[in-house]
C-alpha cells in the first residue's frame, strides 16, 4: 500500500519541483535586473549629490535625493525579501517538504504538505510554510488526534488522519513513513542517531511538541527557554527567530534582530541555521565584539586569572549596575569632571564657569536632560563670544592674510567693502569656532575616563563591599590597576560595560541600532550587569534568553532572581525542556550525577553504550587505549573531542596526546578554527557544541581550585553525543564518587577484557 502511495508521492514531488524550478528561474533574473537596476540608481544619486552647486539647485536636488532614497529603500526591502525567497526556493528544489497532514473538521477533509517555504500555484497551496498557523499540526499531534489550534483570534479544532514524514534528496523520495503514536517518531530518532557536524543544521521536520509551543509564543516582552544539556535550547531559539521574521513579516525586518552567542566558535556553528530557513540577515555578535564596537577607544583586555575574582564579580553584579545609577545621580548635583573649553591656546570658557552653569541648571530630570541644557547654554555662550570677537585682532590679521583675489571676490558680490569686512569676519570666525562647537555637541566637555575612576572611588560609600569578599584596601589596588589601563587605552570588558553605561547615563542613549527583538543563547554567561544595560539601552526590545543555569561555567554570576529583578515590569514566561535529544540515555544518567539538586526527569531518547572510566595511575598505558578509540572512531567518521576543565589542562593534555603521535588540533582561542576530527578544547570554547565522542579531561590534580568544578564536568560530559570517555587519575576521584558504579563500565585495558 505504502509502496503504491511512494509512487504517487513521487509523482507529486516532481511536479511541485518543476513548479519550484519555474519561480525559481523566474525570481533569480527579477532579482538579477533589479540589482542592476538598484546600481545604476546609486550611481545616479551620487551624481546628484555631486551636483549640489549653488544654494538653489542644492535644494531641488535634495529633495530628489530623498525621493530617490526612498525609492531606493522600497527596492531594498523587495529585493532582501526576493533574495531570502530564492534563497528558500532553491533549497526547495532538493527537498520541497518533509511532511504530510490529512485532517478534517465537520466542514471536509483537507491535505497539506508541510515545508521551510510555502508555494502556490494560482489558489492552490502546494506547500504550506512551517510557521503558519495551520502547520502547527503537524507538530502538535498524530493520527487520531483531536487538535486545537488559533488561527488569528480564532481557535479551530481538527482530527488528524494521516501524518506523513518524507526523506527526500534531489526531488528523490529517499524514505517515507506513516507515523502513528505508537511508534513515536522514528524519523527523530535517525536524525539523532547521525554525525555529529561542524555546523548545526535547521531542525524542521522533528520539531518537538514542547519545542514547537516555544516556538510559536509570541505573546511575552520576555521569553526564557530553560532546559537541560542537549534539550535543543538552541535550536528553539533560532527556530523562533525565523517564526517571528515570519510571524510579523510586516513589522519586523531581520536588521531588528540581534542575536548574541557566548563566543566565536559557537557562533560559527549555528550560522548556518537561519540561513537554513531562509532568512539570510540576523545581526549574531557576541557580546565582546558588541562592546568593542560600542567603546572603540579601548582595546579589551582579558583577565590573567580564568577564575572570577571577587572584584569581578562585583562589577558584574546588579548592586554595581545599581551603584552606577545613584552615582549618575548624585553627579546631577556634584562630582562632574569638566574639561576648560580652550581656543587658541587659551581657556575659553574654564570648568569652573561650565560647572557653575550646570549645577546652576534647575531640572528635574535626568542627568542626561541636564546636560543637553547645559550644551545649549555652552551652545549659546560660543554665539555671544564670536559676535564679541567680529573685530579681534586675530580676525583681522586673518582677513589681511587673504588674497587680494578672495577680498575682491567678497567685495564684489556685496558691493559694500564694509559689509564684505563683517561677512568675511563672521566666516572666518565661524571656521575658527566649528571644532569647539562640534565639541560641545558631542559632549566633549565632560571627562568620561576620569569621571569613571571617581566612580570606581565612590564605590565603597556606593555598594557594600563586604558582601563581595573585598575590603577598600582590596578595592583600592583594584582602581590603581584600572587606572593604568585606562592611561594605555584597553580596558577588561566589565569595565567596558560600566564605562559604556556611565557614558550612556551622561549622554542619553546613544545607539543608532533600534532592536525589536534581543536574543541571547547561554544567558547564564552573562552577567546580571550586562543584562541590565542591555534592557536599559534598548527599553522597548523585547527579549528571548535560553539558558541551562546546570551549565554556569563562569561561576554562580546568573540566578533566578537575577532575571526576575531586571524584567520586573514585564510580562515573562519560562519553559522548560527536560528531554536531552543530544546524548543517549546513559550519557545523559552518568552526566546527571554531577547536578547538585533534584532535576525533574525527562524522557529518555535513545540507547547507547556506557560511560567508559580510563584511570590514568598505575593502570598501564592508557595512551594506547585512548589512541585506539581514537583511530577506530576517525575511521567510522565520528568527531572527537578532549575537553579540559580549564585552558591548562586541556594544554596539559595537548602534551600527552602530541607524544602518543595523535592528530589533532588544539583550540586555545575562540578565534581557533576548530574542524578538525580530534580537538582539544577547554570547557569553557566548547559550551554550546557538540561531537560523537568525548574524552572528559578529569584526571589532573587541581593545581588551584575550579569554581562550579561539577558545573563544568556536567557540561564536558553532555557535549558527547554517542559515546563518553571519563578519564580520572583513579576510581578514588571523588567526581567519579558521585557516580554510581551501575552507569559506567571500565575501559578495557584495566578490567582485562
Ligand atoms: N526536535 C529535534 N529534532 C532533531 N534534533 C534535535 C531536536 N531538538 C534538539 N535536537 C538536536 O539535539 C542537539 C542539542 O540541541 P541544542 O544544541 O539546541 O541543545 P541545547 O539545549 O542548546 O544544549 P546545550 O545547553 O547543551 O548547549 C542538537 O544536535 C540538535 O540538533
Amino acid at each position: 500500500m505504502l509502496e503504491k502511495d511512494q509512487a504517487t508521492e513521487q509523482e507529486r514531488v516532481y511536479r511541485v519541483v518543476q513548479i519550484i524550478k519555474n519561480e525559481w528561474t523566474r525570481l533569480k533574473e527579477q532579482v538579477e535586473v533589479k540589482t542592476k537596476k538598484q546600481r545604476q540608481q546609486l550611481k545616479l544619486s551620487k551624481e546628484i549629490k555631486i551636483s549640489q552647486g549653488s544654494t538653489e539647485s542644492m535644494w531641488e536636488s535634495a529633495g530628489e535625493l530623498r525621493e530617490f532614497e526612498k525609492d531606493l529603500m522600497i527596492r531594498d526591502k523587495e529585493l532582501i525579501n526576493s533574495n531570502n525567497r530564492v534563497a528558500i526556493l532553491e533549497k526547495m528544489q532538493a527537498a520541497p517538504y518533509f511532511g504530510r497532514i490529512d485532517y478534517h473538521d465537520e466542514d471536509g477533509q483537507e491535505t497539506i504538505y508541510i515545508g521551510i517555504g510555502s508555494l502556490f500555484e494560482e489558489n492552490d497551496n502546494l506547500v504550506v510554510d512551517w510557521r503558519s498557523p495551520i502547520a502547527s499540526l503537524y507538530y502538535e499531534g498524530n493520527i487520531g488526534d483531536d487538535v486545537k489550534i488559533k488561527v488569528g483570534q480564532q481557535s479551530l479544532a481538527f482530527t488528524i488522519d494521516l501524518k506523513r514524514q518524507f526523506l527526500i534528496r534531489d526531488a528523490e523520495i529517499v524514505r517515507m513513513l506513516d507515523t502513528d503514536n505508537v511508534m513515536g517518531d522514528p524519523y527523530l530518532l535517525e536524525v539523532l542517531e547521525g554525525h555529529s557536524s561542524y555546523q548545526m543544521g535547521a531542525v524542521v521536520s522533528t520539531l518537538q511538541r514542547e519545542q514547537n509551543q516555544i516556538v510559536r509564543e509570541t505573546r511575552k516582552a520576555v521569553t526564557l527557554i530553560e532546559g537541560v544539556a542537549g534539550s535543543g535550547k538552541t535550536v528553539v531559539l533560532m527556530q523562533k527567530i525565523a517564526y517571528l521574521l515570519y510571524a510579523f513579516r510586516d513589522q519586523l525586518t531581520a536588521e531588528e534582530i540581534v542575536l548574541f552567542s557566548p563566543n566565536k566558535i559557537f557562533q560559527e556553528y549555528i550560522s548556518q541555521v537561519l540561513p537554513a530557513l531562509g532568512e539570510l540577515n540576523v545581526d549574531s555578535t557576541t557580546f565582546k565584539d558588541f562592546m568593542k564596537r560600542k567603546v572603540p577607544q579601548f582595546k579589551l583586555v582579558s583577565h590573567q586569572d580564568e577564575r572570577l575574582t571577587n572584584v569581578a564579580l562585583l562589577k558584574d553584579s546588579l548592586a554595581f549596575y545599581e551603584a552606577l545609577k545613584r552615582y549618575a545621580a548624585v553627579l546631577k548635583k556634584r562630582y562632574m569632571r569638566f574639561a576648560d573649553i580652550r581656543f587658541q591656546d587659551e581657556v575659553l570658557i574654564s570648568k569652573e564657569e561650565i560647572a557653575a552653569l550646570f549645577y546652576g541648571i534647575d531640572s528635574e530630570g535626568s542627568l542626561a536632560s541636564k546636560l543637553l541644557i547645559l550644551q545649549n547654554k555652552l551652545l549659546h555662550k560660543i554665539n555671544l563670544i564670536k559676535v564679541d570677537q567680529l573685530r579681534a585682532v586675530w580676525v583681522e590679521e586673518a582677513i589681511m592674510n587673504l588674497s587680494n583675489r578672495n577680498l575682491r571676490h567678497y567685495e564684489l558680490q556685496s558691493r559694500n567693502k564694509k559689509a564684505a569686512e563683517d561677512e568675511l569676519a563672521e566666516q572666518i570666525i565661524d571656521t575658527a569656532f566649528e571644532p569647539i562647537e562640534q565639541k560641545i555637541e558631542a559632549l566633549a566637555f565632560v571627562r568620561y575616563q576620569s569621571q569613571y575612576i571617581h566612580f570606581l572611588k565612590a564605590v565603597p560609600k556606593l555598594v557594600n563591599l563586604s558582601d563581595f569578599g573585598l575590603n577598600e584596601a582590596d578595592w583600592k589596588e583594584h582602581i590603581a590597576i584600572v587606572a593604568n589601563h585606562v592611561k594605555a587605552r584597553q580596558l577588561l570588558l566589565e569595565d567596558m560595560d560600566a564605562y559604556d553605561t556611565l557614558v550612556r547615563l551622561l549622554k542619553g542613549p546613544t545607539s543608532a541600532k533600534k532592536y525589536k527583538y534581543i536574543c541571547l543563547d547561554e544567558v547564564q554567561d552573562f552577567s546580571p550587569f550586562q543584562l541590565q544595560m542591555l534592557k536599559d539601552s534598548y527599553p522597548t526590545a523585547r527579549f528571548v534568553m535560553s539558558g541551562d543555569l546546570n551549565q554556569n561555567i563562569l561561576m554562580k554570576r546568573m540566578s533566578f532572581e537575577d532575571l526576575k529583578r531586571i524584567f520586573a515590569d514585564d510580562s515573562f514566561r519560562s519553559f522548560q525542556l527536560l528531554t536531552s535529544y543530544r546524548s543517549t540515555n546513559e550519557i545523559v544518567q552518568f552526566s546527571n550525577s554531577f547536578i547538585e539538586h533534584e532535576i525533574p526527569a525527562g524522557n529518555y531518547i535513545r540507547s547507547g553504550q556506557k560511560p567508559v572510566v580510563i584511570q590514568t595511575e598505575g593502570q598501564g598505558d592508557y595512551m594506547d587505549y585512548v589512541k585506539r578509540k581514537v583511530e577506530e572512531s576517525t575511521a567510522a567518521g565520528l568527531r572527537v573531542a578532549f575537553i579540559g576543565k580549564n585552558y591548562a589542562e586541556a594544554e596539559r593534555f595537548s602534551d600527552e596526546l602530541a607524544e602518543a603521535d595523535i592528530a589533532f588540533r588544539s583550540v586555545q582561542r575562540d578565534t581557533d578554527n576548530s574542524h578538525h576530527p580530534v580537538i582539544v578544547i577547554p570547557a569553557q570554547l566548547a559550551k554550546g557544541l557538540e561531537f560523537d565522542v568525548v574524552f572528559a579531561l578529569c584526571q589532573y590534580p587541581s593545581q588551584n581550585v575550579i569554581d562550579n568544578e561539577l558545573q563544568i564536568v556536567y557540561t564536558i560530559c553532555t557535549r558527547a553525543m554517542h559515546e563518553l570517555y571519563f578519564m580520572v587519575a583513579d576510581r578514588e576521584e571523588p567526581l567519579l564518587q558521585r557516580v554510581d558504579p551501575k552507569n559506567y563500565q571500565l575501559a578495557e585495558h584495566e578490567s582485562g577484557l
